[in-house]
Order: structure tokens, then C-alpha cells, then sequence
């Protein structure tokens, strides 16, 4: 037999054993009597995808939309990892809340053998490692604790007015790119509420966290082979002995947190930030509840915050310095964007719906004293940052079962959802569903008003769903309003001939982008 003839026959046992691993999968969906993803259908998206030809919400709403008459979408991909798309509502809740047990991790991303500092962040961290941390973070994120970090943001707000007072002087009018910009002030923000020191990147473009926080919100192209080598050639990674976080910046957050704790604990420094939350964590001492700034939380308007779920582990967590550094980059890599797109967004709707900036300037001036309970009652913003985020929500989360699971749709069928397999609930897509959501592209706040807002908790998930929801909704949601309450007691916004007329998200690898900036004028308020 030649060469060749071996060889050919070697492909074909291997194209075999490879189809039979497929098949497999194959029949078994095609018993549940559903229709379901081909690889290669994926392997489209995915294409498009990195060629910049459609944006990840594109391919998540045409996988949405093709199944529609179905509750579940399975789909493999040409890794033969199963993955079931979750489109109905009621199931999600059950998988993401009652029957969590069997879904307790995000996606397999960096794994702490692979990168020891992105693999013990919060959001990267999975099962009892991931509960001890959550457990110690958790009361960082309480209504209290946001009370107490309150007058930080607040002073970053004001600081943020004084700058707009400046351009108005200098140029004669203030014409923002909000992007820019409200990526400035979050950075400010989350510097001042989370490292303690003001960053000043409003001001200054060349301050060394802007510069820390470009290459954590806009990874270099390196970053994103990276990460490929990470998602399909683990091994090349381990050999390659790559790391996701560049040396510089690990300095930076270890010098900023670590170095700053050790002064602290020195010094005996008090700073009302989470640096000081997260030297409490450590020492075992912090509380959930704080008895000097107890918050009734009933009494306020905050819908889209997250509602406190109790996580259980059995062992407190033993801080190392890489924990606090994990944290620390997390807090930026995680919060930046999502808060600046959100203010990015809020900015743009109140520029374009005048009748609903004037309902929150009534609101607004009908404070007296700007405190965080103050700007929390205010029911009006409360409902247009709801919708706003409605409109804006991320394509989709991921969650990957850790112990096998029957999936009952309560219709006679169940899926047996096995160890290592993903599910995905599409929330974008849900979110811009006209079956919960009439007239889903009207912006209209008042779907959130008492009368109407009923049902809506069980469809809406911006900052995620159960125990694993986004840890920090309070903060996003006190760091937008604060510096929202505080424009608009000076300043409207106005729609200008650079305004878009519409949204749209622009392809892209890194960052969330809209296809045109946002560019919109503030205008001083009469007497103001
Ligand atoms: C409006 C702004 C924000 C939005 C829309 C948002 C949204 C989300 C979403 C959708 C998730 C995933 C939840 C899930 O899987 O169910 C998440 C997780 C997370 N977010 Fe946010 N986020 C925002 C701001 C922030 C900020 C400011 C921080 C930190 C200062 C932060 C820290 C985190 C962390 C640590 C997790 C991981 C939680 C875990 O796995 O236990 N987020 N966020």
C-alpha cells in the first residue's frame, strides 16, 4: 500500500470518529424534536463576526429569530461544544435563579492556572472559589456602602459641571463627544470610589490611569490573538506562557491597591472607598449591614438594581496580593465601559426627547438637598435609566452547567443538559421581543411607571440574572444618576446638527461602539 493510500485512509477513520462525536449530538437533538444549529451555520457568524460584517448582537438576534417557534435553540459548534440558546423567559429564570446549583459559572474564560490574576476576578472565578469571593464582596455593594461612597462621586459630579463651566468660557459653547467624555468621568469615578486618588482624566488625557485604563478597554490586537490562542489552543497558551494582563498594568493596580493598603494599615488612613471596604473584607469585618448609614430601600426608585441573593460558601476566602489586584482591574475593566455607554446613551436620549429632559428637570428641581436617598426617589429618571438600558442591554450572558441537568419545558419535553455545556440567554434579543415588550424600538419610559411596570422583572435582565448578576448595579446605577441630577441642574441637553438621528452598534472586536458618535451641546439653563 503506498503512502498515500494510508494516509487517505488515516483522514477518513478520522473524519469518521470525528462525524460519529457529532452525530451523536445531532440524533440527540433531533429526539427533543427540535430544529437545531449546524457547525458550519455558526462558523458563518462567526466569520462575519471577525470581519467586521455584523456586530455580536446581529448574530445573536438572527440565531433568535430563526428559532422562533421553539422555547430552546440547540446548536453545536465546530468544537462539538453544545450550546442551548434559551429564549424563553420562565426557563431562564428557573436555570439562573431556582436551579442554579447546576449553573454557577460563566463561560470557561482564564482559568487561575492559566493567568493567576484575570483567573481569580469575580467574574472569571467559578464554583466554591468564585462563592468565597462573591460572599466577601457582596456587602462592598449594599445600599449603605453606596451611601457612604456617595459624597466621592458626588464631588467627581461636581467636578464634571466646573469642567463644562470651563469649556463654556473658553470656546464660547460646550459641545460634547460623550464617549469621550463620560469615559473620562467614569474613569474618575471608579478611580476616586475605588482607588481612593483622583485620577483628573477630564482634564488631563495623559494621566497615567487613562493611560492604564486605553489599554484595559481597548486591548491591542495582541491582546485579541491572545485570546483566541486562549479560547482554541489552551495548550499553545500554556507553552507560549502567555499572560492577559500586561506587566505595566499588573504594576499599576499593585502599586495602587496593595501598596496603598500597606500605607493605610500604616498610617491608619480612612478613606470612605472601596479600598478601605476591601481591607475590612480581609480583616473579616465587613458587614453587610452598617448601622450608621442604614438605607430603606423600599422607599427608593431603583428598578434595575439588583435584587440581593444569599450565597453560601463554606470557607472564608484567604486574600493574596493577586486577589487584590484582580479585584481591583476588574472594577475598571468591568465598570468603565458598561457605565460610560450607559451615561453615553442617557445622554443622547435626553438630547433627542426634550418633553421627557423636562419631566426630569422638574424632578431635579424639586430637590432641595441632592443626598443619595434625594436623587434615588426621583421616580422619573428612575424609569428613563430603565429604559435606556432596556435598549441597551448586552447580546447575551453565558452560563455553563456544572452538574448534569433535565431542562423540563413543562410540555413533555426535556433535555438532558450535561457537564461542560453552555447555555445562553439572549437578552438583547428578549429585550427587543414585541411578545414582552410592545412597540419595542419606541423609546418609552413609562413601560416602567407603577401601572405598567408588573410583568416587566420577569423579561428585563440588564445587569444579569440570579446569584451571578452583576455584583455593582447599585453603583453603575448611583454614579449615572448622580452626574445626570447634576448637569441638568445647570445644563440641558440639546440634539445638534452632528447628533445622530439614530443608534446603531458598529462592528467591532473590542470595545461597544455606536456606528456614528454621539455628539450633543449643553446649554446653560436660564438663571442657572
Ligand atoms: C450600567 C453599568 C453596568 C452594566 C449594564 C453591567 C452589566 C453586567 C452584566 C450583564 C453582568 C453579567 C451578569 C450575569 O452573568 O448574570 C455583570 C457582571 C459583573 N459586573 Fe457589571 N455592569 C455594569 C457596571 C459595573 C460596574 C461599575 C462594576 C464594578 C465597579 C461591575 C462589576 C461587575 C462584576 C464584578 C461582575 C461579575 C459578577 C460575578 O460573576 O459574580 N459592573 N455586569
Amino acid at each position: 500500500m503506498s503512502i498515500t493510500l494510508i494516509f487517505i485512509w488515516i483522514l477518513i477513520f478520522l473524519f469518521w470518529f470525528v462525524y460519529r462525536k457529532y452525530k451523536k449530538n445531532f440524533d440527540e437533538f433531533e429526539s427533543y424534536g427540535l430544529k437545531y444549529m449546524k457547525p458550519w451555520e455558526g462558523v458563518g457568524s462567526f466569520f462575519k463576526i471577525m470581519l467586521l460584517k455584523i456586530t455580536m448582537f446581529d448574530a445573536v438576534e438572527d440565531f433568535y429569530r430563526k428559532f422562533s417557534g421553539q422555547k430552546v435553540a440547540p446548536a453545536l459548534s465546530i468544537l462539538n461544544q453544545r450550546v442551548f440558546l434559551i429564549r424563553d423567559p420562565t426557563i431562564i429564570k428557573q436555570i439562573a435563579i431556582k436551579d442554579f446549583d447546576h449553573f454557577v459559572n460563566h463561560d470557561k474564560t482564564v482559568d487561575e492556572n492559566l493567568d493567576p490574576v484575570i483567573g481569580k476576578n469575580l467574574f472569571t472565578l467559578r464554583d466554591e472559589s468564585w462563592r468565597k469571593m462573591r460572599n466577601s464582596l457582596s456587602p462592598i455593594f449594599t445600599s449603605s456602602k453606596m451611601k457612604m461612597m456617595f459624597g466621592i462621586l458626588s464631588e467627581t459630579a461636581d467636578d464634571f459641571v466646573d469642567f463644562c463651566n470651563e469649556k463654556l468660557e473658553s470656546e464660547g459653547k460646550i459641545e460634547i463627544d460623550c464617549k469621550s467624555i463620560f469615559v473620562r468621568f467614569a474613569v474618575d469615578g471608579i478611580s476616586t470610589a475605588v482607588l481612593g486618588f483622583k485620577a483628573d482624566c477630564l482634564r488631563n488625557e495623559k494621566s497615567q490611569v487613562y493611560e492604564m485604563v486605553q489599554k484595559i478597554i481597548k486591548p491591542p490586537s495582541s491582546g485579541i490573538f491572545k485570546i483566541l490562542i486562549f479560547v482554541f489552543a489552551k495548550w499553545l497558551y500554556k507553552l507560549l506562557k502567555l499572560k492577559v494582563l500586561p506587566p505595566d498594568v499588573y504594576e499599576f493596580f499593585k502599586a495602587a491597591i496593595v501598596n496603598v493598603m500597606k500605607e493605610r494599615e500604616e498610617k491608619g488612613i480612612f478613606r470612605p472607598d472601596v479600598i478601605e471596604l476591601l481591607m475590612r473584607a480581609k480583616r473579616g469585618q465587613l458587614a453587610a449591614a452598617d448601622k450608621n448609614n442604614e438605607v430603606n430601600e423600599a422607599e427608593l426608585s431603583n428598578f434595575s438594581a439588583n435584587p440581593e441573593y444569599e450565597v453560601k460558601s463554606k470557607n472564608s476566602i484567604i486574600w493574596t496580593d493577586d486577589h487584590f489586584i484582580a479585584q481591583g482591574h476588574l472594577f475598571f475593566s468591568a465598570g468603565l465601559a458598561t457605565s460610560s455607554v450607559v451615561l453615553e446613551t442617557v445622554a443622547y436620549y435626553l438630547a433627542v426627547n426634550k418633553n421627557y429632559q423636562n419631566e426630569i428637570i422638574k424632578e431635579v428641581d424639586a430637590v432641595e438637598n441632592p443626598t443619595y436617598e434625594a436623587i434615588h426617589k426621583m421616580k422619573f429618571l428612575d424609569m428613563f435609566i430603565s429604559e435606556v438600558l432596556r435598549l441597551w442591554a448586552s447580546p447575551f450572558l453565558n452560563r455553563e452547567c456544572n452538574k448534569d441537568y433535565k431542562m423540563d419545558f413543562g410540555d413533555g419535553i426535556v433535555i438532558n443538559v450535561k457537564n461542560g455545556d453552555f447555555v445562553q440567554f439572549p437578552v438583547w434579543s428578549i429585550h427587543h421581543d414585541e411578545k414582552y415588550f410592545p412597540n419595542p424600538e419606541v423609546f418609552d419610559p413609562y413601560r416602567f411607571s407603577d401601572e405598567r411596570k408588573g410583568e416587566i422583572l420577569n423579561y428585563y435582565m440588564p445587569f444579569g440574572i440570579g446569584p451571578r448578576i452583576c455584583i455593582a448595579s447599585r453603583f453603575a446605577l448611583m454614579e449615572v444618576k448622580v452626574l445626570i441630577f447634576k448637569i441638568l441642574s445647570k445644563f440641558t441637553f440639546e440634539a445638534c446638527e452632528k447628533t445622530p438621528k439614530k443608534l446603531k452598534a458598529k462592528p467591532s472586536l473590542t470595545e461597544f461602539q455606536f456606528t456614528e458618535d454621539i455628539i450633543v451641546e449643553l446649554k446653560p439653563r436660564d438663571g442657572k
